[in-house]
């Protein structure tokens, strides 16, 4: 490909040399270029892609993508300046593939939880329908029938255009993807061409990254801002920032709630074990999925299968035979009926949701004990409070590790327990070792009990100092509490 037409919708500063090259791939890591590319420098959270800029060019690059000029010479080589150069690795990515975002119908799916559930129910429903779907999303991506693994919710953009060219060669007539609030801030989806947007909801998460709950607002706003006159902007209006996404979208406007007027509109008939019965657009319909969080992720799904011109009861048909994500309220029945939940609730929010569900639908004889712990170098703020909420809602709580990542695990605990109120200290122990913390809860529950194992859902790993060991939550539940099959 020539480098002018790589550059096609870049905004340009500053050019030194030519830019009739042709040129061989797009690289924004240093370690990757070789001959004939084109080098991205991008400051980043730990590095500066500006310091490698000398040593792309020995290894054979041949055009410098920058927001600072190096003073360099002797290089056979073409410098182009630019205001953001993750922005313009964005729109650059998506010539690099053609811009197959314009050649699917793809729908971005944004808020602090529910964004996997909704998008891969949405990806099952319209498989079922009968269309080559894809899915970007945190436990893994699909070219239609076709698993890549995922190793972010929302990938760079060179590996999320390439996803998308795949989608596009495999004959893919959608794509769901999650839109992280990390995405929109690093421009990871810059230069796509969305259809529609969803927004599920929004409360207290990546403020290590964000700093501030109106800097992760403003990002997720920014999703909704970017959509085309043509797309669809849906959103959940009983949360209160539902409506903020819409302020300044140019895409038509469509709301859903389940305690007001909106556009699509359910009520919840019935919550228990076996499912969720509601009222759902005038019809009465049973679902699989269980949980009134999960009644918000169903109309977010309905609505969005509507403004896609799908049959009403076909859609309700067919979701109703659905079952939600892995890892997300994914449970066992053991032989003594003691019930064992996994799921992914990593944030406050998240838990208090998944064990008020459980509140909802529990007889009320039985103890609910949850073991729950944080993930390393991630948003410390929340941690007495997850720990808090989980006291609040658990007759015992065993406080362990998650992913330590780089930090103490010992050290992290301790911020949880700084959470545990006075009164609740004598529902919780901590135990270090996750393996043997649910295994603990696995003891201590008799007949009829509900065990929650919250925080790592369809995680099959436990990453402790930049190693990622085998782990996974539900093998080890299933190990201890002999399932009746
Ligand atoms: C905080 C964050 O999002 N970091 C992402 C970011 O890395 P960074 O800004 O730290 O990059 P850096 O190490 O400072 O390097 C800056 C630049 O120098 C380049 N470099 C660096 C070293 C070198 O030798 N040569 C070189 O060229 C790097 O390629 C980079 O372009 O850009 C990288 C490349 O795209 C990402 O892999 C990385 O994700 C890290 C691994 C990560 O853990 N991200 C998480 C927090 C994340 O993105 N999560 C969200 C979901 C969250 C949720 O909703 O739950 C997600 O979408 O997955
Ligand atoms: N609509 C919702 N409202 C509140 N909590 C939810 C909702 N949907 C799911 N949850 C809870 O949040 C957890 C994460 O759900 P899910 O994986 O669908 O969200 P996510 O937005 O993709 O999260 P992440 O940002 O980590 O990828 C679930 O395990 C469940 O406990
Ligand atoms: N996408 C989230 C997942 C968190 C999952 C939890 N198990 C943890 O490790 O904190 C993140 O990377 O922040
Ligand atoms: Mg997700």
């Amino acid at each position: 490909m020539q480098l002018q037409d790589l550059l096609y919708g870049v905004t340009i500063k500053e050019l030194v040399g030519r830019t009739d090259r042709e040129i061989h791939a797009l690289n924004f890591d240093s370690r990757k270029v070789t001959e004939n590319d084109v080098f991205v420098a991008i400051t980043g959270t730990v590095s500066d892609g500006h310091l490698f800029i000398e040593q792309t060019l020995k290894q054979g690059a041949k055009a410098i993508i920058c927001e600072n000029l190096p003073e360099i010479e002797n290089f056979d080589a073409t410098y182009i300046k630019v205001e953001n150069a993750s922005v313009a690795l964005g729109i650059m990515a998506g010539n690099f593939y053609g811009n197959p975002s314009a050649d699917l119908k793809l729908i971005g799916i944004t808020g602090t939880n529910g964004k996997t559930t909704i998008a891969t129910i949405l990806f099952k429903l319209f498989r079922d329908l009968g269309y080559k779907t894809g899915l970007i999303s945190t436990v893994e991506n699909y070219v239609n029938d076709v698993i890549v693994p995922a190793t972010h919710t929302t990938p760079n953009p060179l590996a999320l255009n390439e996803l998308l060219k795949d989608m596009v060669d495999a004959g893919c007539d959608y794509c769901f993807m999650e839109v992280s609030s990390h995405a929109v801030a690093q421009h990871r989806i810059e230069g796509l061409t969305f259809s529609g947007g969803v927004f599920s909801n929004l409360t207290h998460d990546h403020l290590d990254f964000h700093k501030t709950f109106d800097s992760y607002l403003k990002a997720k706003k920014a999703f909704f801002d970017i959509l085309p006159k043509s797309a669809f902007a849906l959103t959940n209006i009983d949360d209160k920032n539902g409506m903020v996404m819409l302020q300044n979208t140019k895409a038509h406007k469509k709301t859903y709630a389940l305690k007001q007027l909106a556009d699509f509109k359910a009520k919840i008939v019935e919550n228990g074990f076996s499912g969720l019965h509601l009222d759902i657009d005038y019809e009465d319909v049973f679902f699989k999925l269980i949980g009134s969080f999960n009644a918000y992720n169903l109309l977010a799904v309905y609505g969005t299968a509507i403004l896609l011109e799908q049959d009403k009861l076909k859609v309700l048909t067919l979701l109703s035979r659905l079952t939600g994500a892995e890892g997300r309220f994914d449970y066992i029945v053991s032989e003594d009926k003691i019930i064992g939940i996994v799921d992914y609730a990593h944030t406050p929010d998240a838990v208090q949701n998944v064990l008020g569900t459980i509140a909802d639908i529990r007889k009320g004889t039985e103890q609910v004990i949850t073991v729950i712990g944080c993930g390393g170098d991630r948003d410390k703020t929340k941690r007495p409070v997850m720990a808090q909420v989980a006291c609040d809602w658990s007759d015992k709580v065993i406080l362990t590790s998650d992913n330590p990542r780089t930090e103490d695990p010992a050290a992290i605990i301790s911020e949880m327990e700084a959470g545990v109120s006075p009164s609740n200290k004598r529902k919780t122990i901590s135990i270090l070792d996750r393996r043997e913390a649910i295994k603990t809860a696995c003891h201590l529950a008799k007949s009829g009990d509900i065990i929650l194992i919250a925080g790592k859902g369809h995680e099959k790993y436990q990453e402790i100092n930049g190693v990622r060991n085998h782990f996974d939550d539900k093998e080890i539940l299933l190990e201890q509490l002999n399932p009746a099959s």
